[in-house]
């Protein structure tokens, strides 16, 4: 035997209800003995009690209400019955219809509503619905046979949430089952007092009903048909990521359902979990859905979280103070009070200091709960044993369910890794000793923050999702944005990542799109649906989205931007940059920096700030942390001024080289900046201060390579202007040093706490001397590393090897997340 159960979803419209018949055919057809029970047609119910309750308050267009209920049912027999079985059908629910108008007549008489006859009322929508299933059924047929559950489901007197005499049940049902072979139709949601009065079962009816007859007819399984492909792991309209659960165990689904998983609700499957009765929850609008299966014990499964679930709105009541340490009965007490007042508790936290207790409730009760507390704890409060009782609004409760949880460690720490690595504050914690629920109240801002960090840490062949806010999209910023593009399926596979830029701005236009602007066209979006932008709109905006896992990525030379750093940092989103401006500034500032990112468990990296993507930064940080100590660096960091005095031959223009400097891609956006021994001044004085030296800008000493006019020049075309004028000048530098057999560097060097930095000529010993192209070189002299230096070379300037050092910042960003 086979019991299923179909909702008011699906017996809503004629085309759900072909749907039904459908299903019912194809078990039919495949011999399966069944019985199937039915809820009132979608809206039916909600409706009868507004009928009843205008009924009784005389208003009397309550009729016109009872008219629409019989046309949308006459509809359904028109539609799905044949011309000439109809009026047969018509005058059956004329009938029960006639039977709720002498009812409701009644009560407009009275203009009294008892429960009893509440139940009475709604009944009529389960016995419709049945009515015409039952006909429309026959009428392909099929032997069915209209079974009201009045007659063999038997309760107590408790209207509106009968309890169900079990006993009496069970032998009704399987004597009514005994005696037929035609398929039974049964009317959910209802049953009848020892008296025959009709009782209501109280909310998750019908599910309750099929379960009841499936325990008393010890059935293989019971099919509840919803209009949803079962449970999922989290709610699809919070978390886009959530997917169907295909086995959950009952207590699972308990721990779930409590935190508002509306699917099923578990607690009316009771009878079928007694008897060990899988449940299988499926989808009538996509029938070959697997669903899910609800039982006694889960398969073995690839996650050892099950789902998450939420109750977005709650507020927490702490009771707290000195005079409840060791005192027995103030928790007594307090939910004592509590259950008088039928006030629900949703969840309790307390600390083993006993100091304070504090409970979630819902927050449209919070006022009331704190006048009765006020008044019980009253003489506590006033001997100062109790603090005030105090209410904090505005926050969410988060459950992670799994029965893999139990027994398993790890779990509690990577669930409150994630959530601090994204910043959400834990307010309270409840995890009970069956360990298949831990639940955390965060603040209600943080709600979709922390159910999606959750859900991609937990499922985990889901990749980590990264989400990028891109500031400049010029050189750098384009080249990134293409490496991602070309790497993103390998990031998905091999790694395990999904890197989603969510936002993007220049200097004339924003575009945000949280689920991730696509990187094939991200120009023509920009450019047609971006919108007017300024940084700070551009931050407040990433601060608003809350969303996990951020990284704020500045491929700007701004030098304003470094002052949103600190806030970004705060709010725990991680900041990747090339832009040296925010390490080249005030000590302080730098420290600061440092602090904050260490402090809030996110990531300030900026590995291209020297060297480009050559692993300098790594390597220093690498050398600090195992206890190396420092004591030269000599380097040549500038690939723009690397590669001039490698191509420039007197009787050529030196303008047309620093050009060609330009257009490959190895200079500032300004290259006043890569001349005037800026550039290279900022990177010595940060490879100074990541080895440990607190330096400050002024204590770099530049040794200028260029003519006074040059410096002077008021803008880039003027400064090249200059570079023309002066060529017989450079042209001389380079032939007295080749007159030497030697080679012009800019070499950087750092001693004895002092950085110098300027042109120098080497000679053909000199390790420096034999440097190609835009490459760079560091040598560094340390304690570990002093007969022979440790050197790292190669290109240290151009877009693809900066791009992708900013990258690789971004993609251990990921690693560290996950
Ligand atoms: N080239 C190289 O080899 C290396 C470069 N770097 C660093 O990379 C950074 C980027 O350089 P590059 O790509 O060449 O520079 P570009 O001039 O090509 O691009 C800069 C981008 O930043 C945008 N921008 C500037 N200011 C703002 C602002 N206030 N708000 C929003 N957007 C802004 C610009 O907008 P718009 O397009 O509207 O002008 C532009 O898109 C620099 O800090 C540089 O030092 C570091 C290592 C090596
Ligand atoms: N302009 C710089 C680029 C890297 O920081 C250089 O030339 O080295
Ligand atoms: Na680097």
């Amino acid at each position: 035997m086979q019991v299923l159960k179909f909702g008011g979803t699906s017996v809503g419209s004629v085309e759900s209800i072909k749907q039904v018949i459908q299903i019912i055919e194809n078990h039919r057809q495949k011999g399966d003995q069944i019985a199937v029970v039915f809820s009132a047609m979608g809206g039916i119910t909600n409706q009868l009690i507004e009928i009843g309750r205008m009924a009784t308050s005389g208003e009397t267009d309550y009729m016109e209400l009872v008219r629409r209920i019989e046309d949308r049912h006459f509809n359904v027999v028109k539609a799905l019955i044949p011309v000439k079985e109809q009026s047969k059908v018509f005058a059956n629910v004329r009938g029960i219809i006639n039977e709720l108008e002498d009812l409701l007549r009644g009560v407009s008489l009275i203009r009294e509503l008892t429960l009893r006859t509440h139940d009475l009322i709604t009944s009529f929508g389960e016995r419709l619905s049945t009515t015409i299933l039952t006909e429309c059924v026959k009428s392909r047929g099929i032997p069915a046979q209209f079974c009201d559950a009045r007659k063999i489901i038997k309760t107590d007197t408790q209207f509106g949430q009968a309890e169900v005499n079990y006993t009496l049940t069970n032998q009704l049902i399987q004597d009514y089952f005994a005696k037929t072979t035609d398929l039974q139709m049964v009317t959910g949601f209802i049953g009848s007092t020892e008296k025959n009065e009709t009782t209501t079962l109280g909310r998750g009816g019908s599910d309750y009903t099929a379960s009841i007859l499936g325990a008393a007819l010890n059935a293989e399984i019971i099919d509840i048909w919803t209009d949803v492909d079962g449970m999922m792991t989290a709610d699809p309209r919070k978390v886009p990521n959530a997917f169907n659960i295909p086995t959950i165990t009952y207590a699972e689904a308990m721990e779930l359902s409590h935190f508002g998983a509306k699917v099923i609700y578990p607690p009316s499957l009771q009878p079928a979990f007694a008897r060990n009765i899988p449940v299988r929850v499926l989808n009538t609008f996509n029938p070959t859905h697997e669903g899910t299966v609800v039982s006694r014990t889960a398969e073995r499964r690839q996650y050892t979280i099950t789902g998450i679930s939420s109750i977005d709105d709650i507020a927490l009541v702490n009771v707290q103070g000195s005079g409840m340490i060791g005192v027995a009965g103030v928790s007594a007490k307090l939910f004592g009070v509590l259950a008088a007042h039928k006030i629900s508790v949703i969840l309790i936290s307390q600390a083993s200091s006993e100091h304070s207790i504090c409970f979630a409730i819902d927050p449209r009760g919070a006022e009331n709960v704190k006048t009765i507390l006020d008044a019980e704890f009253a003489i506590e409060i006033s001997h100062g044993h109790i603090d005030n009782i105090a209410i904090e609004r505005d926050l969410s409760v988060i459950a992670t369910v799994g029965e893999g949880m139990k027994k398993s460690s790890g779990i509690a720490g990577k669930l409150f890794s994630v959530l601090g690595k994204n910043g959400v504050n834990i307010v309270a914690v409840a995890q009970g000793s069956s360990e298949i629920n831990i639940s955390v109240v965060i603040n209600k801002n943080n709600l979709s923050k922390a159910l999606n960090s959750l859900h991609n840490i937990f499922f985990q062949s889901e990749a980590r999702v990264l989400n990028l806010y891109l500031v400049g999209t010029g050189l750098i910023g384009k080249t990134l944005l293409k490496q991602i593009f070309d790497q993103s399926e390998y990031l998905r596979l091999e790694k395990l990542l999904k890197v989603c830029v969510v936002g993007m701005t220049n200097t004339k236009k924003m575009l945000l799109d949280s689920k991730g602007v696509s990187l094939d066209d991200w120009r023509e979006r920009l450019l047609t649906e971006g919108v007017t932008t300024s940084l700070p709109a551009f931050v407040e905006k990433i601060k608003d989205y809350n969303l996990p896992n951020s990284v704020f990525i500045d491929c700007t030379s701004d030098k304003d931007i470094v002052q949103f750093y600190e806030s970004l940092l705060d709010a725990n989103i991680s900041v990747v940059t090339p832009n040296k401006v925010a390490n080249s500034g005030p000590y302080a500032e730098y420290r600061r920096l440092q602090r904050t990112a260490l402090n809030r468990g996110v990531k300030f990296l900026y590995e291209t700030n020297v060297g480009a993507g050559l692993p300098i930064i790594n390597t220093v940080q690498g050398l600090m942390t195992s206890g190396d100590r420092f004591l030269k660096i000599e380097a040549i960091l500038s690939g723009t001024l690397s590669f001039i005095f490698n191509t420039f031959r007197p009787g050529t223009s030196f303008a047309d080289v620093v050009r060609e400097a330009k257009e490959k891609g190895y200079t500032e956006p300004d290259p006043r900046d890569d001349l005037s021994g800026q550039d290279v001044a900022r990177k010595i004085l940060i490879l100074a201060r990541e080895a440990g030296f607190p330096l400050e800008p002024e204590d770099v000493t530049i040794n200028n390579l260029l003519p006074q006019s040059c410096l002077d020049a008021p803008t880039i075309p003027a400064f090249f202007e200059e570079l023309e004028n002066n060529n017989a000048y450079f042209e001389n530098l380079l032939s007295t040093a080749e007159a030497n057999g030697e080679k012009l560097r800019f070499v950087a060097s750092f001693e004895n706490n002092k950085a110098t930095i300027g042109l120098r000529p080497v000679s053909a010993e000199h390790p420096f001397y034999q440097l190609t192209g835009a490459d760079n070189i560091v040598s560094f002299t340390t304690e570990r590393y002093k007969d022979r230096p440790l050197v790292i070379k190669g290109p240290g300037a151009g877009a693809e090897v900066t791009a992708s050092g900013v990258f690789a910042d971004v993609v251990s960003i990921g690693s560290y997340l996950a």
